[in-house]
């Protein structure tokens, strides 16, 4: 928590004046009763008529000046904590922008955007109510009582006497409030899990004809949440009456031992009467301090949570230094990676000119994407190393390294913005050249039928797209970039043959020095490349071209007849 509190170094003058608003009010608040006793006692009982007039402006002037006070304090207090949650998130996000793909591989979205939202807003309920009040009601109290203590010690004593009754069950109430707070917001996350689940897999729901299922689990989870605020209710119905009660009580027994030592005229009757109002200021901090507690508890069980992310050390470490890539050559070079403590690739060997095709096949599994996730260092490598333009790629700042390699992932993702937004995504904002860059994806087609055409908002995830469309616009995402080197990641495999064909033969003719990385499971979408590699268990186990590898008859060729077995019996060997 301390750590966070850091963030009101910014705004110190604010901070400052929330402070004093909040001391002035107190003042005033507990110097209210003691001008009503003035008043009673000089001008009612001792008929002192000249001071009325002052008295009731100095009433006036306080209840003015408090309003003043309360809305300061409440708005900076406000605005101080919104200005940090703010900061919160904007650091919190920037910085998870430079994490490394591990981090992202050890946590679920979920957890991330509750850290982002919810605990932020935990820090924001903190410093803009929790901190404030309970400094406030602790200060309230406590002036509250010296005063008390200063009027009369005997009446004071009895007044004091329940405030531990008052704060034992205010705090007991507050905990199981509490406990039961956090119930129902895991509750409500439940409920909200199953019915974005529901909503977003509602195809495969409706396939397996499992609505009335999908149902009663929906209402059975409103039950439960039904039950949980039942029972809150419940809580509060239990102590706040009990707590209601204490607090008369002692307003009673103030009243009837105050009444007979104002007979046995020991106190004076504006005694008395500030006493009642004094017991006011004694009774709300007992009765809130366990809430404001529970505010800052949350806040800083938030807090370490956030900072638990602040604190993650990616293990990919920047180069700062402006090194230029001029030449796209790359090389790996005896490479090893390993994914906690297995290895994943070993040993690889590979060099890929300027302007040539790679292509990698091989079994689900084995290592393919994990190898070319190498090149932009996505992750570390363990052993060896990999270089381009003769330069080791820690070399290079992680900026200079991404800038030149445009990555098609398997996992097409589009944004929920216009078609040519999600192109414009990846580098050339400026002159893009639309047109030119749909046709070569093959998408031109079937964007001109969309309703606004390129400026057509495509919904979470592309939805509204084909599988095979959501592929072309992420080739054209990477087109557009024209960087040295493209990595297409199984990125046409939900392409017709002909379609994938196109749009390798376009990417080929579009930048003749641009290195091509294609991992592919079809053969026709590799046979044409430079180099292929068979990757099997992490190893290359053969590599060659097209033709050498079907000369070799081994694993490739294996693969090779199985795809185009029919091809071959009829004895066409165009396609080879
Ligand atoms: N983030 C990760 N953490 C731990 N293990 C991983 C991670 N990503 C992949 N692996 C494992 O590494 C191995 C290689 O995965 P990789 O994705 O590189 O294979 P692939 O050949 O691209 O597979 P596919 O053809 O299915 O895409 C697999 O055994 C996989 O389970």
């Amino acid at each position: 928590m301390f750590k966070i509190l850091k963030y009101l170094k910014k705004y110190k003058l604010f901070t400052f004046i929330s402070i004093l608003a909040m001391l002035g009010f107190t003042g005033l608040d507990l110097l209210n009763p003691y001008i009503t006793k003035t008043l009673v006692d000089k001008v009612f009982v001792e008929q002192q008529y000249d001071i009325f007039l002052k008295l009731i402006l100095i009433l006036i002037g306080i209840m003015i000046l408090k309003s003043i006070f309360a809305y300061t304090r409440e708005f900076l207090f406000d605005y101080i904590g919104t200005k940090v949650m703010g900061d919160i998130k904007k650091d919190l996000f920037s910085e998870m922008q430079k994490y490394d793909f591990s981090f992202f591989d050890n946590k679920n979205t979920g957890e991330l955007m509750s850290r982002i939202g919810e605990d932020a807003e935990n820090i924001w309920n903190a410093l803009g109510f929790g901190i404030g009040f309970l400094s406030e009601a602790i200060i309230t109290f406590i002036s509250a009582t010296t005063i008390l203590f200063y009027l009369n010690y005997k009446l004071a004593i009895l007044s004091v006497i329940t405030m531990p009754i008052i704060f034992y069950l205010a705090l007991k109430m507050e905990n199981k409030i509490s406990k039961s707070y956090d119930e129902i917001s895991d509750q409500a996350a439940k409920i909200n899990t199953t019915a974005q689940e529901n909503i977003s897999g509602v195809r495969l729901v409706k396939a397996y004809a499992n609505e009335k299922k999908e149902v009663l689990k929906f209402l059975n989870l409103n039950k439960q949440n039904y039950d949980l605020n039942m029972k809150k209710t419940r809580i509060f119905g239990k102590y706040y009456p009990a707590i209601e009660l204490v607090g008369n009580m002692t307003m009673i027994i103030v009243m009837i031992f105050g009444g007979m030592l104002t007979i046995k005229e020991e106190i004076t009757i504006g005694t008395l009467l500030a006493f009642t109002e004094y017991i006011w200021l004694l009774i709300w901090p007992m009765r809130t301090v366990g809430m404001f507690m529970n505010v800052i508890s949350q806040a800083n069980s938030s807090a370490r949570k956030i900072q638990k992310i602040k604190d993650y050390e990616p293990k990919i470490v920047d180069n700062k230094k402006d090194l230029e890539i001029k030449d796209s050559k790359i090389v790996f070079n005896n490479v090893w990676f390993k994914y906690n403590d297995k290895y994943i690739l070993k040993n690889i060997n590979l060099k890929i000119q300027k302007g040539q095709t790679l292509a990698i096949i091989g079994p689900t599994g084995s290592g393919k994407t994990s190898l070319v996730n190498l090149i932009a260092r996505f992750y570390e490598i363990d052993k060896g190393n990999i270089y381009i333009d003769n330069e080791d790629i820690r070399n290079y700042s992680l900026k200079k390294l991404r800038e030149n390699i445009s990555y098609v992932f398997q996992e097409n993702f589009l944004f929920s913005e216009s078609v040519e937004e999600n192109i414009k995504l990846a580098g050339n904002e400026n002159d893009i050249k639309l047109n030119e860059i749909l046709e070569n994806s093959g998408s031109k087609e079937f964007v001109e039928k969309l309703k606004y055409q390129e400026k057509t908002i495509i919904g979470e995830r592309g939805q509204g797209l084909s599988g095979g469309q959501k592929q072309r616009l992420t080739i054209a995402r990477a087109l557009n970039k024209n960087s040295k080197i493209i990595v297409l990641d199984d990125a046409t495999s939900a392409l017709d043959m002909e379609t994938e064909y196109e749009v390798l033969k376009n990417i080929n003719k579009l930048n003749k020095e641009q290195i091509k990385i294609i991992i592919a499971h079809r053969i026709s979408a590799v046979k044409n490349a430079d180099q292929i590699v068979y990757l099997e268990d992490g190893e290359i186990k053969e590599i060659g071209t097209h033709m050498q590898l079907i000369n070799k008859k081994g694993k490739y060729y294996n693969i090779y007849l199985q795809q185009f077995k029919d091809f071959i019996e009829e004895e066409i060997d165009e396609v080879i």
